[in-house]
């Protein structure tokens, strides 16, 4: 621990600092008021030893300054004059605790232990705040109504198998391109779990390196690497009896990765630089965008964990692969940013539909509700039209480009009406998952519809 020892006598001085050097603190010395607020101003102490008497100085009129500096700051007052009132007062003010000269080195160390416990909880308070902060951020950007049923046979089974699994203390398995909602469906298969009173604790493998990565997981202790100035609880922990989600788990380097399985087998863990086994009992949950079987073969994850990890396992299909659903978000993503930004919409016009449905969607259920949002605040007109989506929604369409079509025919080249309006049908017809819903885009009725493809022998 960094401690300051602000007395006027030097002999005090001397002793405090002697017997806690002994014991492995780092520890710095004041005379005064005036020298104690500087150190307290430029440095960072764990702990302040504070004399309520020093010389002229009244230490309560001290204590009340380094706070002001820092509220949190633990402020052990030290006197020979030790009265009720006086410890009342200093406690009112804000003092950590109290000690009585001459104080015995058990007196002293019952005191460490004492803040030692309370800058822990110092820690996981600011921890938690910081957590609050970033979910409130999320919830208020990215809180989108969710929606998990599907009219795509592979997606709804896999998300079938997931919600049944929930349930279950089964390892599950999330693979699928980036965007099509693995996070957001690892998290509700937590909230379907006995787990969901629990807490849900989340590490994306990829954002930190490997040392820092092993202490984000499982804790470190003082001293385990520089910049360990403090012992540290990891995420397994914070998850014991809960749901720990792995994201990218495809990036988790292969030290890691035996530890993680000797987590999910054992259920035991060391912190970084410590001895001591720990225990914990967690519920994984993993996902990646990698083909996990792939990088077995390649040799950059290990096959006991991936077979440990396998039990439940399924894939999300990209949202090219799911077009029927793409109607159900669409509407949704524009029903809630419409409400969101207070504008109202009729719907999205025939142009608008056949450019979100030509497209590919690489990055998914993200790329939908981004150009939806965006779509939502640009528009100028009552409809979101194709010219109010992203650049790349009209021109790198898996099935060709919006402003194209697969006979070659572009609007505004020398052709007939009809053998642009037969391009366009036959292009729509293409793709659509039914005649009926080949009319909606259209904008034309099914019997229209049925009635130009046999004029314009479309059959
Ligand atoms: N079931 C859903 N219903 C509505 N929107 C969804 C759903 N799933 C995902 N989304 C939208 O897609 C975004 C991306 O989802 P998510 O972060 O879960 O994808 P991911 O597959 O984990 O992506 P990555 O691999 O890049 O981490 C979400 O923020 C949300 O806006």
């Amino acid at each position: 621990m960094d401690i300051l020892i602000v007395d006027d006598e030097r002999s005090v001085r001397q002793a405090i600092t002697f017997a806690l050097e002994a014991e492995d603190h780092y520890v710095e010395s004041a005379e005064d008021g005036a020298t104690a607020l500087k150190r307290v101003k430029e440095a960072s102490f764990q702990l302040v030893f504070l004399d309520l008497r020093l010389g002229a100085e009244d230490g309560l009129d001290v204590l009340k300054k380094i706070l002001e500096i820092k509220p949190d700051q633990l402020v052990v007052m030290f006197t020979a004059h030790a009265s009720i009132q006086t410890a009342v007062k200093a406690t009112q003010l804000g003092a950590f605790d109290f000690l009585e000269k001459p104080f015995l080195p058990e007196q002293v160390r019952a005191i460490l232990v004492k803040a030692d416990k309370a800058l822990r909880t110092q820690g996981e308070v600011r921890e938690l705040k910081q957590t609050v902060v970033a979910l409130k951020s999320e919830v208020k950007s990215d809180r989108v109504p969710l929606h998990f049923d599907s009219e795509d046979q592979l997606t709804k089974d896999a998300i079938d198998i997931l919600f049944r699994a929930a349930g279950t203390p089964a390892s599950v398995l999330i693979l699928g391109e980036s965007g099509t909602g693995k996070s957001v469906i690892a998290r509700e298969v937590h909230e379907r779990s006995l787990l969901r009173d629990k807490p849900l604790v989340t590490i994306s493998c990829p954002s930190l390196s490997k040392e820092l990565l092993e202490s984000e997981l499982f804790g470190h202790v003082r001293g385990a690497f520089t910049g360990a100035v403090k012992d540290k609880t990891g995420k397994v922990a914070t998850a014991d009896g809960g749901t720990l989600f792995l994201d990218e788990i495809g990036e988790l380097p292969m030290e890691i990765q035996s530890k993680l399985l000797r987590l999910l087998q054992e259920r035991e863990y060391e912190r970084v630089g410590d001895n001591k086994t720990f225990k914990a009992n967690v519920r994984v949950i993993a996902a990646t965008n990698r083909d996990l079987k792939q990088c077995v073969v390649e040799g950059t994850f290990r096959e006991d964990l991936y077979y440990r990890l396998n039990v439940i396992a399924v894939t999300i299909p990209p949202l090219r692969e799911r077009k029927r659903d793409l109607k159900q978000f669409a509407k949704r993503y524009l029903d809630h940013f419409s409400k969101q930004i207070g504008r109202a919409y009729d719907g999205i016009d025939g142009t608008g539909w056949d450019a979100i449905l030509r497209h590919g969607w690489p990055g998914n259920l993200r790329e939908l509700r981004n150009a939806i949002e965006r779509a939502v605040i640009l528009a100028r007109g009552k409809t979101i039209s194709a010219v109010d989506l992203p650049a790349p929604t009209l021109v790198t369409g898996t099935n060709g480009s919006a402003n194209g079509s697969p006979d070659g025919v572009k609007v505004g080249d020398q052709v007939k009406l009809d053998d642009l309006e037969a391009a366009h049908i036959r292009s729509v017809l293409s793709w659509a998952p039914s005649l009926q819903e080949a009319a909606e885009i259209l904008g034309i009725d099914k019997a229209t519809l049925y009635r130009k493809r046999k004029r314009l022998d479309l059959d």
